[in-house]
């Protein structure tokens, strides 16, 4: 890779440095203005990737050598830029680019890459990256590497988030700048030119670029069963019977709503997957590319995820207050009062006694695995595992997480489902409603377990194509 990036990076190098500095061998050289917070991540990622990296100052002296790597060289602004091959980088806030005038003779000629962030959405005036461009007019300015955070750079993580968009004007310095990405590790996007700059220092500014359709997926089945058990059990009986049930919204309409919204939101996460399957089966390939609509859904799974993990933890938290309600306390005494009316010493039914314990231990589990995937879904700690391990943890301990799950909602449920009484105004009970998405996607997945469709989709991953994708002259062959 390095080879590849020498002779673009070391072409047109033109440097007017009148005073060079010794170079020594190794990768090209890479110049950075500023010593801040971005420089450094950057300097980081970049002597990773086998790059000499000098930092130019306007004080070298009062900077800590140990905040960079080894082999990190810091200069004066000047030397910097001079010793650059080709590749300079701006990491100064923009308010300050007019203090680099000076330095115009040094980068005339040479690819000028400005990585600043715009500071508001939609202002509609000139970009950063344009300025920069009026001010060194004889340079090559490359709009680029707006990643979301400068720790995604200096951790060289890369999905589809970790994309960086790049533009600029001058077609030779922009691919310099896209194989120099490529080089560190991300996916670098060529947009067009440097009139494409204000989108691109405006996209970190979007907040939870990823995480929209996840929330509002969530949100919206949060609405529908909020609503559905909010008409069910406090609305109608309140218009049929004149029944006051208002003061269970807050506490028992929520924790009901909670649980049904974790399970189908975990089936969610799942389900794509099946899908995927689903596709490769049919087509006997897995080199043609997934829907569009699946390729995104796909990429969105550890986001619902993780607000499946939100929903059970806070049920588990109002599970645990239910208890501590007055209305509670009152139910028992009542309850209590009854027995006692109606000579009863003992009210406990067996069967009841081992339906709770059933579904409470099942939830308890249900939520220890869940919290597991939740841990290991962090970079830092998915990173120790190997690919094998990563797997098992996320697909096997998941349809783990999501059978317990099931199981915690038919114990809940139990025979209920069966008595006329569970469908006032002939409205089914809502944890039946809950259960149909995960119970599709367990049985599905129980039914591509069919040896014959598991080994069909192992070929079909390790590269295996069905004789309609061969081309014809194989096929004559
Ligand atoms: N693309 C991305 O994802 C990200 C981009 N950025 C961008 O990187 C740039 C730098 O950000 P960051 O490193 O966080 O900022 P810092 O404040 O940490 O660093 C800025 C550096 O600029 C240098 N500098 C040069 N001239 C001046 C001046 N006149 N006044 C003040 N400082 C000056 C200073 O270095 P010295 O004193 O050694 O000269 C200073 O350390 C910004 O434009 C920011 O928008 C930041 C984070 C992420
Ligand atoms: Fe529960």
């Amino acid at each position: 890779m390095q080879n590849d990036m020498k002779t673009p990076l070391l072409a047109g190098a033109a440097s007017d440095a009148s005073e060079p500095l010794p170079r020594c061998p190794g990768g090209p050289v890479i110049s950075i203005i500023g010593s801040g917070d971005f420089s450094r991540s950057l300097a980081i990622r970049l002597v990773a990737c086998g790059f000499r990296v000098v930092v130019g100052s306007r004080n070298p002296n009062r900077i800590d050598r140990g905040l960079f790597p080894d082999g990190v060289d810091i200069r004066s602004q000047k030397e910097a830029v001079d010793s650059a091959e080709r590749v300079v980088f701006a990491a100064v806030y923009p308010e300050h680019y007019y203090t680099l005038v000076g330095l115009r003779r040094q980068l005339a000629g040479k690819v000028l890459v400005d990585v600043s962030s715009a500071t508001r959405l939609n202002s509609g005036e000139q970009s950063n990256a344009e300025k920069l461009a009026e001010l060194f007019p004889e340079s090559r300015v490359v709009k680029g590497f707006n990643v979301i955070s400068a720790w995604a750079l200096q951790a060289g993580v890369h999905d589809g988030s970790r994309q960086v968009l790049i533009c600029s004007d001058c077609s030779t310095s922009k691919d310099t700048v896209l194989q120099l990405a490529r080089s560190m590790g991300f996916s670098p996007m060529d947009v067009g030119g440097l009139c494409q700059s204000r989108d691109i220092e405006e996209a970190p500014l979007i907040l939870f670029p990823s995480w929209g359709g996840p929330i509002l997926t969530t949100f919206i089945l949060f609405l529908f069963f909020y609503g559905y058990n909010s008409l069910k059990h406090i609305l109608l009986p309140y218009l049929d019977k004149g029944q006051n049930n208002f003061h269970q919204l807050p506490l028992v309409t929520m924790n009901e709503t909670l649980p049904a919204v974790a399970l189908v939101t975990l089936a969610l996460v799942y389900l794509p997957g099946l899908v995927a399957a689903v596709f490769q089966l049919c087509r006997g390939t897995k080199y043609k590319r997934f829907p569009r609509w699946l390729d995104h859904w796909l990429c969105r799974r550890k986001q619902l995820g993780l607000l499946s993990f939100l929903c059970v933890v806070l049920h588990a938290v109002y599970s645990m207050c239910l208890t501590l309600r007055r209305a509670a306390g009152y139910t028992l005494l009542n309850a209590a009062y009854h027995q006692v009316k109606a000579d009863v010493e003992n009210s406990s039914v067996g069967q009841q006694v081992w339906r709770s314990d059933l579904y409470l231990s099942c939830g308890i589990l249900g939520f220890g695995v869940l919290t597991l995937l939740a841990i290991t879904s962090l970079p830092s700690v998915g990173n120790a595992f190997n690919w094998r391990e990563f797997t098992f943890v996320q697909s096997g301990l998941g349809y783990t997480a999501l059978t317990l799950s099931i199981m915690h909602t038919l114990f809940f449920g139990w025979d209920f489902a069966f008595f006329p009484v569970a469908y006032p105004y002939y409205l089914p009970p809502m944890y039946l409603l809950a259960l149909i998405l995960p119970c599709i996607v367990l049985v599905g997945r129980l039914f591509l377990a069919l040896p014959c469709l598991t080994l069909r989709l192992a070929k079909i991953r390790r590269g295996w194509e069905s004789a309609r994708h061969w081309p014809r002259n194989n096929q004559d062959g």
